[in-house]
């Protein structure tokens, strides 16, 4: 299932399309209704006798939440479900006849002054399930939603305080026994009522959602920050809406998931040796920063690639050698542990036994820096270079290499730009012209601030437009770092990942991701296909390096020790 990313405007058009094709109105929201259940009987199944307050909105949302509850219940025998209404519900509504017949529990806002049934019955809750608005909403909220919200914070404080006196001390919190079970779980009906779907910005009062259950396509305003921090575990469920309506075909923006990412893995030949895996060239590092090196390269291996070295001044690969054992290197000429004029011709009589090539992480952003990378990007890809051996610490045969002397034709292999090379490029006019077709550049958006001349602030506001807008004006890859991770190139395709992860907000887990895709490409997977891949497992990786060690006190390292789980859990034996 490929999930896509819509703003409303486009849901709407889906919505009738769906219509139109023989899924009305109320079939989607009665397998809304079904999704939203499944997930939450999953967050209740382990009580007993499980109590559930869903509130519930004058639209479509509101509907959906009605049949939520009811889908509860009809599982579910032992759970005591009730509905708060913010306001009367339409007279044909045909879930409100059920409720009454079932007997649930409904109390309506405006028998409810000073919203104290409200704070009760939210404090006295396992699960609140938050159907006040969705993609219908108009911000701001007025003013009886809002009181209506802030009541159920009340509610929550409430609990949280019943649970916090009831505590017993002990010396290892995770122990105390009023811990297990304590927590009232949200779940919100397409997002927490409050949050603009298409910009991410969210009213003050919303609620923070452990989880959210969605339809049909992913919502750009769930990805987008502040409004993606209360958001929690998104689950897109598609309705069962079929792939011939034109209006979801023709969306190009995607939401990352692991099956598409195990498709787009190359298959591993059992009869290979090194060669078959291709090779991958890093130049990284300086004096001033010699660990990127280490770690783009130990992430490199651990993509499956065949071969990775290193190109770096000589004094870095002298402190890293040990520490990167399966690397070989190539030394560049230096000056003062910085590359110096010379190293370029260095490095063409070498690239030419490379599939792929990083440039940039801790390169540092000396002048001579700067011309290695432009005399690299400008290089006159026919000129052949006279072949010298000889370099490095390992004088490197190409495994199995029939052709050894590739050295001749020194075109570059599909690169990808990291960290001081996106610096050293963006002090450069119009430096996209200098990058090969296809050049995937890697930038957080401090980095993509620079090469745009935005601020950090407008660059998040609409990571989404900017990511795409420049991959077609500099015609190549941009992979735009940070929480939702976005990959768009010119052809107008745009991919975000579904991880936010404060894990991997640590330093040099950058110089990992650059690693990886490098490893990819050298692998030979196509550029973009290179750049999503490689950005999924390595937050994936992310995500088993917090479970495993709590995201405090992940580092980067860490992240490449989870490189292996996170392969094996898409591409299990
Ligand atoms: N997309 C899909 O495929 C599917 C969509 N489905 C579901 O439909 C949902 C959309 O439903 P929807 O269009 O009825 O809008 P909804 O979010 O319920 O809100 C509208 C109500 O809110 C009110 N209201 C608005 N702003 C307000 C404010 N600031 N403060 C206070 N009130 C405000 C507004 O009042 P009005 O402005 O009209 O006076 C109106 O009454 C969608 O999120 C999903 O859950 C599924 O059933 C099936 C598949
Ligand atoms: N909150 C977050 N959620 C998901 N991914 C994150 C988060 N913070 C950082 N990352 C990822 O971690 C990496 C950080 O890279 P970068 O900022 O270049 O760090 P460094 O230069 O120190 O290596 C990127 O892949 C980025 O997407
Ligand atoms: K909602």
């Amino acid at each position: 299932m490929v999930i896509k990313i819509t703003n409303t405007e486009e849901m709407r058009a889906i919505e009738a399309a769906a219509d139109e094709a023989g899924i009305s109105y109320q079939t989607m929201m009665e397998r809304a209704g079904q999704a939203a259940a499944e997930r939450a009987l999953q967050l209740i199944e382990h009580l007993s006798d499980p109590r559930v307050t869903v509130l519930i909105g004058p639209g479509n949302n509101g509907g959906d939440g009605l049949v939520t509850g009811l889908l509860i219940k009809q599982a579910n025998e032992a759970a005591d479900v009730r509905f708060y209404l913010l306001t009367e519900r339409p007279e044909d509504d045909p879930y409100i006849p059920v409720i009454h017949e079932v007997g649930l529990f409904t109390a309506l806002a405006s028998d409810d002054g000073d919203k104290r049934v409200l704070r009760n019955m939210v404090a006295s809750s396992d699960l609140v399930i938050d159907a006040l608005f969705g993609i219908g909403i108009r911000l701001p909220l007025r003013d009886e939603a809002a009181k209506v919200l802030r009541a159920v914070r009340r509610g929550l404080l409430d609990r949280e305080k019943e649970h916090k006196e009831a505590e017993t001390w002990s010396i290892n919190p995770a122990q105390a026994p009023s811990e297990a079970g304590s927590g009232v779980k949200i779940l919100a009906i397409d997002g927490p009522s409050g949050l603009d779907f298409d910009t991410g910005q969210i009213d003050t009062t919303a609620l923070t959602a452990d989880e959210t259950v969605t339809f049909i396509a992913a919502k750009y305003g769930q990805l987008l920050f502040p409004g993606a921090q209360s958001v929690g575990q998104l689950t897109v469920a598609n309705l069962g809406i079929p792939d011939k309506v034109k209006e979801l075909k023709s969306i190009e923006a995607t939401l990352l998931d692991a099956a598409t990412v195990a498709d787009l893995l190359p298959a591993r030949n059992q009869d290979s040796n090194k060669g078959t895996f291709g090779k991958a060239m890093i130049v990284a590092g300086s004096v001033n920063y010699v660990g990127a090196a280490n770690l783009a390269a130990r992430s490199a291996y651990r993509s499956g690639v065949g071969l990775v070295s290193v190109a770096s001044a000589r004094p870095v690969a002298g402190m890293l050698a040990a520490a990167t054992p399966e690397a070989t290197w190539v030394l560049l000429p230096h000056d003062m542990g910085v590359v110096s004029d010379g190293a370029t011709d260095m490095f063409f009589e070498e690239i030419g036994k490379y599939s792929a090539l990083l440039i940039g992480p801790g390169m540092g952003q000396e002048d001579t820096t700067q011309r290695f990378l432009f005399q690299v990007l400008d290089h006159n890809r026919k000129q052949a270079v006279p072949k010298r051996r000889g370099l490095g610490f390992a004088n490197l045969p190409p495994a199995n290499d029939t052709e050894d002397d590739k050295a001749e034709a020194s075109e570059l292999p599909p690169l990808v730009i990291d960290a001081d090379g996106l610096n050293m490029l963006s002090k450069e006019d119009e430096w996209w012209k200098h990058l090969p077709e296809n050049t995937i550049l890697t930038p957080h958006p401090g980095e993509m601030a620079r090469l745009t001349g935005l601020s950090i602030e407008e660059v998040q506001k609409d990571r989404f437009g900017i990511v795409s807008e420049k991959a077609k004006e500099w015609n190549t890859i941009i992979l735009l770092k940070g929480a939702h991770t976005l990959i768009a190139e010119p052809k107008g395709r745009v991919t975000a990942l579904p991880f936010k992860n404060d894990a991997l907000a640590t330093a040099g887990t950058g110089d990992v991701l650059a690693g990886l895709i490098v490893g990819l490409l050298a692998q030979g997977m196509a550029p973009y296909d290179a750049a999503c891949a490689g950005a999924y497992l390595h937050a994936f990786a992310g995500e088993f390096a917090a479970q495993a060690l709590g995201p405090r006190s992940v580092i980067a390292s860490d992240v490449i020790d989870a490189l292996s789980s996170a392969f094996k859990a898409l591409t299990p034996a």
